[in-house]
């Protein structure tokens, strides 16, 4: 087995690089480099795969680790399909990369039109930062003619090819497939329950919000089915309200928590942002970042060239070599991106000699939680005038109730956006919503499930959900709803070791070595055992729980439910009223 888990290495080293190369680099000649790359890759997977088939009593071997490592080798995924069919998926899944990545618009700016400014930093900045409805209404409609609408055809090739690999793979449609490395059966509903669980909370926020941005903008600006206009949350997608914090802010008067102002005056870098959060993980007793990390790694977007800047994170899956990508802007947004991208490195190292098999999270959801779960103790107020990022700090009840809605605009508005993400993709995987409604069906979930709408009516032309980085790169999305409910109750094991007695939306678990050895032992372990096992390690319990989430949050919902006395929490919706009859 140690010579196929060498074979391996090899083939995803050079998988990785091509990929790199890319994404850091995007040209003709390294988009074809990259496509090559990896119909080579996939030929060799299905080799392997052919191979292992001979062992196909593998659930009879006795060593559970081997047992396990050919079960996860049994899918083989797209490289399933045949050669022409597989290299039609791969030059798709490029392209629409390609496109988003490289698009651009133009905007009204003081009476001339500029042009080519990109989603990072340009229309980010606009979205997080201008109070002009017009103007960001302009920003919303522009970005998704340049980087959804061209993506829609090569989207319903990318379902048909796709759903044609998942059947080859035995299952029924692409959903199925996408699910497979969750190992659980009832995974939907269990997503389910969580929502019905938050969904209440959810809705009570939105009230409050609602509330403050019909002061802000005027009722005439509201649309009357109680829906906010998805432009005027502050970021491009609706995902995250942090950038509203000035318009919400319970106590706007007091210090303000977002410390981005602070940063700029203090002169930070991304490289000072990067090492700050390398010293938060060392203090715990974690594994530093290697040389290799250090040196190649980039973090800040380049002038000569173009990338792709959505942020990630990489394995070269040869233990040594390991990097972030981020086109890092100086702010506090994205000094929380930053503990995110270093989460994924973390676990990397952590689990860097498990077999390349077992080198994953012990599901999707753990890989994304373990940055954003350090940053949960770097946000509170206390952390940050630790690190001198915030002064003259004493905690009272009004600082507290600053933090908590700053909190709750990036976790509890995102908890909708991360569900109906992938409810929308399984539905079109799994034919359950027509692939001449697909944007429809997008809007019917954006309105049911966030209460956000369009600024203009849509139409079938329009992709908006193409807009967003994860559709055209083909990321699935449940991992992040999954890490915003999981987070919090590592958080809360965590602080039970290093602060019993602190409440949990004050705990700040830096510099406790026994809280590190637990999040450790867990990440080490990789995929090589069942989550929930692992999740039992970290928690004692092995199911998920929204329960420590809300208990995060309570000071915030006492406080919400005062100031909602005069507003009908929710919205009812009609899809029709948003769509142009095409
Ligand atoms: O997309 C990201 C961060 C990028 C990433 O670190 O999750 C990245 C996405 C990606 C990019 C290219 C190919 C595949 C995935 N994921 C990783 O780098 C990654 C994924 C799995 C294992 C190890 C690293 N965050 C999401 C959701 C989110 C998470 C946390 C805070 C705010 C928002 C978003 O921005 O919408
Ligand atoms: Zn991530």
């Amino acid at each position: 087995m140690n010579k196929l888990n060498d074979v391996l290495e090899k083939l995803n080293t050079a998988q990785v690089n091509a990929s790199w190369i890319f994404n850091t680099n995007i040209t003709n000649y390294n988009e074809e480099q990259l496509l090559k790359e990896t119909s080579k890759y996939n030929k060799e997977q299905k080799a392997i795969w052919q191979e292992i088939q001979k062992f196909s009593n593998y659930k009879q071997y006795q060593d559970p680790a081997l047992r396990r490592q050919l079960e996860k080798l049994s899918v083989l995924g797209i490289a399933a399909l045949d050669s022409n069919e597989s290299q039609k998926f791969i030059n798709i899944s490029t392209e629409m990369e390609r496109i988003y990545s490289s698009a651009s618009v133009c905007l009204p700016r003081n009476g001339s039109l500029k042009c080519g400014l990109e989603l990072e930093p340009d229309l980010s900045n606009i979205m997080a930062t201008s109070r002009d409805y017009n103007l960001l209404r302009e920003t919303w409609l522009r970005w998704r003619d340049s980087a959804g609408r061209p993506i829609r055809n090569l989207y319903l090739e990318y379902i048909r090819l796709g759903n044609k690999a998942a059947i080859k793979n035995g299952f029924k449609t692409l959903d199925d497939l996408w699910l497979f490395p969750w190992e659980t059966p009832d995974f939907k509903q269990q997503i389910e329950q969580l929502w019905q669980e938050v969904m209440p909370y959810y809705q009570k926020f939105h009230a409050y919000v609602r509330m403050k941005l019909r002061k802000f903008y005027g009722a005439e600006r509201m649309p009357n089915d109680g829906t906010i206009p998805a432009h005027i949350l502050g970021n491009m997608w609706a995902q995250s309200w942090t950038n509203i914090f000035d318009v919400v802010a319970p106590y706007p008067g007091k210090k303000s928590l977002d410390v981005s102002e602070t940063m700029r005056a203090q002169n930070y870098t991304a490289l000072r942002m990067v090492q700050l959060s390398d010293k938060f993980f060392t203090d715990l007793g974690l594994i530093p970042m290697p040389g290799p990390f250090w040196r190649e790694s980039m973090i800040n977007k380049p002038t000569d060239r173009k990338v792709v800047c959505h942020a990630s994170a990489w394995d070269f899956y040869n233990r040594k070599d390991f990097r972030i990508k981020m086109c890092t802007n100086v702010n506090m947004e994205d000094l929380i991106t930053v503990h995110h991208e270093m989460g994924h490195i973390q676990y990397y190292l952590q689990y860097k000699n498990q077999p390349v098999t077992f080198r994953e999270g012990a599901n999707p959801g753990f890989h994304e939680a373990i940055g954003d779960l350090l940053a949960l103790s770097v946000s509170t107020p206390k952390h940050l005038s630790k690190i001198n990022l915030l002064s003259d700090y004493e905690e009272d009840h009004e600082l507290t109730l600053n933090h908590q809605m700053q909190m709750a605009l990036q976790k509890v508005s995102f908890l909708p956006f991360g569900y109906l993400m992938d409810a929308w993709r399984w539905d079109l995987f799994s034919g359950k919503a027509s692939k001449n409604e697909m944007n429809r069906h997008w809007w019917m979930y954006r309105l049911k499930l966030q209460g956000v709408s369009p600024p203009v009516k849509r139409n079938e032309t329009d992709f908006d959900a193409g807009a967003k980085f994860h559709v055209p790169a083909s990321v699935e999305y449940i991992r992040y709803f999954v890490s915003f409910i999981i987070q919090f109750q590592f958080h809360k094991s965590l602080c039970d070791i290093a602060q019993p007695n602190v409440p949990l939306h004050q705990c700040d678990i830096d510099g406790n070595q026994e809280a590190g050895q637990r999040l450790a032992k867990a990440l080490a372990l990789g995929s090589s055992q069942e989550w929930p096992k692992t999740m039992e390690m970290m928690t004692g319990s092995r199911n998920m729980s929204a329960k420590p989430l809300i208990e995060y949050f309570n000071p915030l919902w006492k406080y919400i439910d005062e100031q909602i006395k005069n507003e009908n929490v929710g919205w009812n919706f009609n899809v029709n009223q948003y769509m142009e009859n095409n």
